[in-house]
C-alpha cells in the first residue's frame, strides 16, 4: 500500500506498553492505541504517521520488506531474525538474556562441565535455533537442535532434550521447572530498527522521529519499566 504517512511496526504482548509509553514521551500521537486490540493500524494523517500492530517475531519482516520504516523488537527477536534491517537505538526497556539451561540434577551430574554433559546427550530445544547453532558452532559443539514454539521449559522435562536455549527475566520460569541457567550467550532489549532503503531515502523525514526516540529512550525512560 502506497502512503506518505511514517509507518512504525510495534509489537504486540511484552514489549507493547513499554512501546507506546516510549512514542508519548518522544512526542508521537498515541491516543487510542493499544497493542492488544482488534484494530491492526492506526494513522494520524495530521502527524504523517500510523502504526501497525504486529506479532513481535513479525516486525523484523515488515521493516525490511519495507512495509514499514521503521520497528520496535527485542534483540532476541532481531538476531533470530537475521533480517537486513539497519538497528538504530538500544531503547533500554525488555530487558532478557539468552541462556543455555540444563536440569539441575544432569548439571551436578556433569560437574557442571557443558562438554561433559554434552558427552552423553546432544539434543537442544529452543524458539531460537539460529542463536543457538551460533552459540554451539562458535565452540565447537556439535547438537542436534529441536525447534520449539514455546513453554521451552517443558522439553528437558519429559525427555524431548537435554538442554534448552532461551531468555530468562527474573529466572522463575527456570527455577520452577527445576533447571538452571548454565552458560549465558548474550543480553537483550528492545531496539529501534529501521528499512535499510527508506532510512537513505527518507532520511530527512525519519531523522526528527529517530531523534526524539533516541533521546526518550536515553532519558532513562521515566516510567519505562522493564517487563517482567
Ligand atoms: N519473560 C520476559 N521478560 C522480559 N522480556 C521478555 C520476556 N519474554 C519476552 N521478552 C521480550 O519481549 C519480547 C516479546 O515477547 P512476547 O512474549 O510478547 O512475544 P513472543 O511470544 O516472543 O512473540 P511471538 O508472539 O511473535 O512469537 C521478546 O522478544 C523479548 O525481547
Ligand atoms: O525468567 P522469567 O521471568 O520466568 O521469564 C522467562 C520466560 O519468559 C519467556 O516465555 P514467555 O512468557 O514469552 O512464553 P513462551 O515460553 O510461550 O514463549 C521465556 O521463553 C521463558 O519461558
Amino acid at each position: 500500500m502506497v502512503t506518505d504517512l511514517l509507518t512504525l511496526a510495534l509489537p504486540k504482548g511484552k514489549l507493547g506498553e513499554d512501546a507506546l509509553q516510549l512514542l508519548q514521551q518522544a512526542g508521537l500521537p498515541v491516543d487510542g492505541v493499544a497493542t492488544e486490540a482488534r484494530q491492526l493500524v492506526f494513522a494520524f494523517p495530521a502527524d504523517r504517521v500510523r502504526y501497525l500492530i504486529c506479532r513481535p517475531t513479525d516486525v523484523p519482516t515488515y521493516v525490511e520488506h519495507g512495509a514499514a520504516d521503521l520497528g520496535i523488537v527485542g534483540k532476541d527477536t532481531l538476531a533470530e531474525a537475521g533480517a537486513d534491517v539497519f538497528e538504530l537505538v538500544d531503547l533500554g526497556f525488555g530487558y532478557c538474556r539468552f541462556v543455555v539451561a540444563a536440569p539441575r540434577q544432569r548439571w551436578e551430574e556433569a560437574g557442571r562441565s557443558l562438554e561433559t554433559l554434552l558427552a552423553g546427550s546432544r539434543r537442544v530445544a529452543t524458539k531460537f535455533p539460529r542463536v543457538a547453532a551460533a552459540f554451539f558452532q562458535e565452540r565447537g559443539l556439535p547438537v542436534e537442535i529441536i525447534k520449539l514454539h514455546g513453554n521451552i521449559e517443558l522439553a528437558p522435562l519429559v525427555g524431548l532434550a537435554d538442554l534448552i536455549v532461551d531468555i530468562v527475566s527474573t529466572g522463575r520460569t527456570l527455577k520452577e521447572n527445576d533447571l538452571v541457567e548454565v552458560v549465558p550467550i548474550f543480553p537483550s532489549t528492545a531496539r529501534l530498527i529501521a528499512n535499510r532503503v527508506s532510512y537513505r531515502i527518507n532520511y530527512q523525514r525519519l531523522r526528527p522521529v529517530i531523534e526524539a526516540l533516541k533521546r526518550a529512550a536515553a532519558q532513562g525512560g521515566a516510567g519505562i519499566a522493564t517487563c517482567s
